[in-house]
């Protein structure tokens, strides 16, 4: 058995900047560890887990390959990082490296986006495929969403007798279902037949073009080689047979926004009751005041006046000062928070400093609590030309002086601030 962590380590996207400037992504802490060392501690609990892979184009640079071996000792588990020379895709990355993952002969193989949070029940979609599935079929793991937010995900129809995929569409304009695809699937070697003729058909594509423009394509194998999993091979699969759905009850949700990295830890925090409930502070004789579920690096140091929580993680070598108060924020390595200052709903940067009874206050933007299906939007920055109230990010290395307040905005680092703000991005 092995698992494919599907991820471009690169950063696309805005929605996690200026965090995603000092860090690629996947290894921003979440409760307190890299977002991928979870995937890697649930799949290293898989029976027979034989190996790791990790598919992007990120070039791999220091922090990546240090992450890779420490997880390999802790988790003792083989871990290599394959990097793509284009980005191919969620089935092209795996198609291209189709020898490396088939090599050990596995039986099976897991593929894995890596910017979900999820209970990820491997072991049980293992257990569905055995008794539900016919035995070379696929599984896509699914929750339930709400009608709106549904259409933001891949929609899965299934037989709710046999949990056979009937018809799947990705991101649909309209209501199609309210089960969504999680972005986890169990898959063995024949997924790479299907994924090979949907090669070959682009490649015939390319040539026909080739022919008719009498132009040579530039870039036409990246073009041919570039296979969406869930637009070009399970919409195909649905109805065939072949693709099975095993919704789970268990906490699931996407991390594509700074805002929904808080929201993560709290839910990772949450589980690490029953998973590693010594991650989980307490309060001691002579330490700080904990409230709910707090993360704290054992090298930070902290005063016993300060109140932490519910939701606070707290990194390396993060300094806080007498009558602090934070909740539901990450703070990152190194930041030293003074005395009396307040951080709520924010995320404070890389050796950031807040200045003594400075505020720092974000809005969060979780899920309607009193809906049971409701997923975390993932926020626009703008909206009607105005920025949306969303968490407060201080980049790497930014002071807040004392004494100001930094509301619903985003500092990129190195900014020493000498006054407050509301509602900006400090450029
Ligand atoms: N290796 C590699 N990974 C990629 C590439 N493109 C995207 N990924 C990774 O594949 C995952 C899916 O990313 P997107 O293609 O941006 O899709 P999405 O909007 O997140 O939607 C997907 O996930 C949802 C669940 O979170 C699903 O509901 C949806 O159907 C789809 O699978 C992410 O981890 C992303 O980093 C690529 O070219 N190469």
């Amino acid at each position: 058995m092995c698992v494919c962590l599907n991820e471009c380590l690169i950063m696309l996207g805005t929605r996690f900047r200026p965090l995603s400037f000092e860090v690629p992504k996947p290894l921003f802490p979440v409760a307190g560890v890299p977002m991928l060392q979870h995937h890697i501690e649930a799949c290293a609990k898989v029976p027979n887990m034989k190996e790791i892979l990790l598919i992007g184009f990120y070039q791999p640079n220091e922090e990546l390959n240090r992450f890779l071996l420490n997880a390999q000792q802790e988790f003792k588990i083989s871990i290599r990082y394959l990097q793509e020379y284009a980005a191919l895709g969620t089935g092209g990355g795996i198609y291209h490296f189709r020898d490396q993952i088939v090599s050990g002969s596995p039986e099976a193989f897991f593929v894995l986006n890596a910017d979900v949070c999820s209970a990820f029940p491997l072991t049980e979609m293992l257990s569905f495929q055995k008794e539900h599935g016919e035995p070379n079929s696929f599984v896509i793991l699914g929750t339930t969403a709400n009608r709106k937010q549904s259409m933001n995900y891949g929609c899965i129809v299934e037989n709710e007798e046999s949990n056979e995929v009937l018809h799947y569409v990705e991101k649909p304009s309209t209501f199609v279902s309210d089960i969504i695809n999680c972005g986890i699937y169990l898959f063995n070697p024949d997924i790479f037949q299907h994924i090979g003729a949907v090669f070959q058909k682009n490649q015939q594509d390319m040539l026909l073009l080739y022919t008719d423009t009498e132009e040579e394509p530039t870039n036409g194998w990246h073009r041919a080689e570039a296979i969406r999993l869930e637009q070009d091979i399970f919409t195909a699969l649905a109805g065939q047979g072949k693709l099975y759905v095993y919704k789970t009850l268990s906490f699931w949700s996407q991390i594509k926004s700074a805002g929904s990295a808080i929201y993560a830890s709290r839910l990772y925090l949450n589980q690490y009751h029953t998973t590693h409930p010594e991650r989980l502070a307490s309060n001691k004789e002579g330490g700080p005041k904990i409230t709910g579920n707090v993360y704290i690096h054992p090298t930070a140091n902290i005063d016993p006046t300060a109140v932490l929580g519910p939701n606070v993680s707290i990194g390396t070598g993060v300094t806080i000062g007498a009558g602090v108060r934070v909740r539901e924020s990450i703070i990152l390595h190194g930041a030293n928070l003074q005395d009396h200052c307040c951080v709520l709903n924010s995320i404070v940067g890389w050796d950031s400093t807040i200045g003594k009874w400075a505020r720092v206050e974000g809005t969060p933007s979780d899920p309607n609590p009193n809906d049971p299906y409701a997923k975390i939007d993932s926020e626009t920055l703008f909206r009607e030309g105005k920025l949306t109230p969303s968490i407060t990010i201080l980049g790497c290395n930014v002071t807040i002086p004392s004494e100001v307040i930094i509301l619903n905005s985003i500092v990129l680092p190195h900014k020493d601030l000498n006054r407050g703000f509301k509602n900006q991005i400090i450029l």
